[in-house]
């Protein structure tokens, strides 16, 4: 890296260097700021850009490189977008959203049937994934009642509140102030734990990819006649075979009874 610094550097033009003083003092300086370098194209921008990085580097100093596209940021060296290394969604505005986080505009329906994302009283069944169908609709509430478990049957009001996405990689906290509530006539496995159905229908458009995973979808329905199952081949046609996972290591060292 020092090398690669040392030939960059023997090489830049007048204007070049000045601009590399320039950042380079107020790097020492440790008093931040930003540079704007503008020049026409081909004019050298790229090749200060790679001296700076090199001298940084060779200095075991991190280095960030990012551009707006793509195409840009593969010119220069560890490059990569602004978008994909500080993650920034890619237009952020009402509508923009993340997992775990509702809707901005919630389309309900008297009839609906909903999912609650959050836990918002226990002891009364209102825990995230409680299935509920909206039975009024109020100007900034709207009352659900929960359509299966212990409490099939209890009506709720369920508010607006302030939402924070659970598992967010962004480097930045988003808030959205929303009813906890998104439609649900479907759900994952992993969703329904816990649940027992009179009927059930299991889509498998792809195998299980965890232990245990079919047996909890299995296990949701009280019946046999109430479990449907349609499995898609990898060809996308129907079958009735699918993958069951099972790690055996999590049966190794069990204690013997
Ligand atoms: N001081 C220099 N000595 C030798 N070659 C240089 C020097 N500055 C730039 N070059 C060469 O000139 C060409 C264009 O430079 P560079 O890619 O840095 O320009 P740019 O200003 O980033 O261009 P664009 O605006 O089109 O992105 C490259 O091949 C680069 O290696």
């Amino acid at each position: 890296m020092e090398r690669e610094h040392r030939a960059l550097i023997s090489e830049l033009n007048e204007e070049q260097l000045q601009v590399y003083n320039s950042i380079m003092k107020s790097l020492q300086r440790t008093d931040g700021g930003f540079f704007f370098v503008y020049g026409s194209g081909g004019c050298g921008k790229t090749f200060l850009w790679k001296t700076l990085i090199s001298k940084l580097r060779s200095e075991s100093m991190i280095v960030l490189p990012v551009a707006s596209s793509g195409i840009a940021a593969t010119l220069l060296p560890g490059g990569r977008t602004a978008h994909s290394r500080f993650k920034i969604p890619i237009i952020l505005d009402d509508c923009s959203t993340v997992p775990g986080l509702p809707t901005h505009e919630l389309k309900l329906k008297v009839g609906v049937v909903v999912m609650l994302m959050r836990n918002l009283n226990q002891t009364l069944g209102l825990c995230n994934g409680t299935r509920m169908m909206v039975t009024r609709l109020l100007p900034n509430c709207v009352e659900c009642e929960v359509i299966s478990g212990n409490f099939v049957g209890t009506k709720h009001f369920i508010p607006r509140m302030e939402l924070f996405p659970t598992d967010s990689k962004l480097p930045y906290k988003l808030m959205r102030k929303q009813m906890p509530l998104q439609i649900c006539y479907a759900m994952t496995i992993n969703k329904s734990q816990g649940q027992s159905l009179k009927n059930v229908g299991l889509y498998l458009p792809k195998p299980v990819f965890s232990h245990g995973q079919l047996y909890v979808a299995i296990s949701r329905v009280t019946s046999p006649e109430g479990l449907r199952i349609y499995i898609e081949s990898e060809m996308g046609l129907t079958t009735n075979i699918t993958q069951n996972v099972v790690y055996k290591e999590v049966f190794n060292n069990l204690p013997c009874i």
